[in-house]
């Protein structure tokens, strides 16, 4: 395999332009975004950093198309995403997004084969799901339930699934969030080779700020706006980050 490339910062695969994003329950109006500008680039591992409520979750949720922003525009390379209606919106997250959660969302009759089907039963270029489950080191356990397999193990069916499709973007939240250290090690792997390998612009959010020294950049969240951004000069393989 070549060295990966650093990534390329001349053209953002997505870009936002002052995101708002209020909820308004009724009794109260949350305002989750407050006015957010940022660029995403092609290859990029950016981690997000920032205390409960931040907006960070809103952020990813509106730049995966699972959310509508209040106000402000967002671009996934030159296609605007808030003039999408649902339907463009679901075509977008099929063909170019794989997600990440805390919780697997794996389905528990199903083996770790199977579920990852699930998505190259309708992809459109998909990869063998055996190829995607060797790349998280689970092809010996292609055949088990998730039952049959650790958290972590879990994670990295999920991590399969989200990569089966070869998708240009994988967006995590809280990916280790439910892990022990070293399990969460193993799933940070998986994600920083998927991304070395093929290049995937990926963003992990996380409430562990030792997780950001894997990143090519990091980006801290303060009541809906970004508060700092960094560039690791320098960044650090998941085995070496400890917490
Ligand atoms: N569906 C919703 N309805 C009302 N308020 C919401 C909704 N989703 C999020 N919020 C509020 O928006 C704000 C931002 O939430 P968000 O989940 O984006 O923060 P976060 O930084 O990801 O937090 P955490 O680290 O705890 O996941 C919070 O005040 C939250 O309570």
């Amino acid at each position: 395999m070549n060295a990966p490339l650093p990534p390329d910062r001349t053209r953002p695969v997505f870009r936002t332009e002052g995101v708002t994003k209020v909820y308004d329950t009724g009794e109260v109006k949350v305002h989750a975004l407050a006015g957010v500008d940022l660029e995403l680039y092609p290859g990029e591992l950016t981690v997000l950093l920032g205390p409960s409520g931040s907006g960070k979750s809103t952020l990813l949720n509106i730049l995966g198309g699972l959310d509508h922003v209040t106000d402000g525009r967002v671009w996934f390379r030159e296609r605007e995403l808030t003039a999408l209606n649902d339907r463009g919106l679901t075509r977008f997250r099929r063909d170019h997004v794989g997600f990440v959660f805390q919780f697997y969302n794996l389905v528990p009759s199903l083996t770790a084969r199977e579920n990852v089907q699930l998505v190259t039963d309708v992809a459109p270029d998909p990869m063998d799901p055996a190829e995607a489950l060797g790349l998280v080191g689970l092809g010996p356990r292609m055949d088990h339930f998730p039952a049959q397999l650790s958290g972590g193990e879990q994670q990295r069916v999920a991590i399969a699934r989200a990569i089966a499709k070869r998708p240009e973007v994988m967006l995590c939240d809280e990916p280790t969030g439910a892990l022990d250290s070293r399990t969460g090690v193993q799933v940070l792997e998986a994600l920083r080779d998927i991304n070395d390998r093929f290049g995937t612009t990926t963003v992990v959010i996380t409430h562990n700020a030792e997780i950001r020294r894997m990143a090519h950049r990091v980006i801290w969240f303060q009541d809906g706006r970004i508060s700092r951004m960094e560039v690791n000069e320098t960044r650090l393989a998941p085995s070496e980050i400890a917490w």
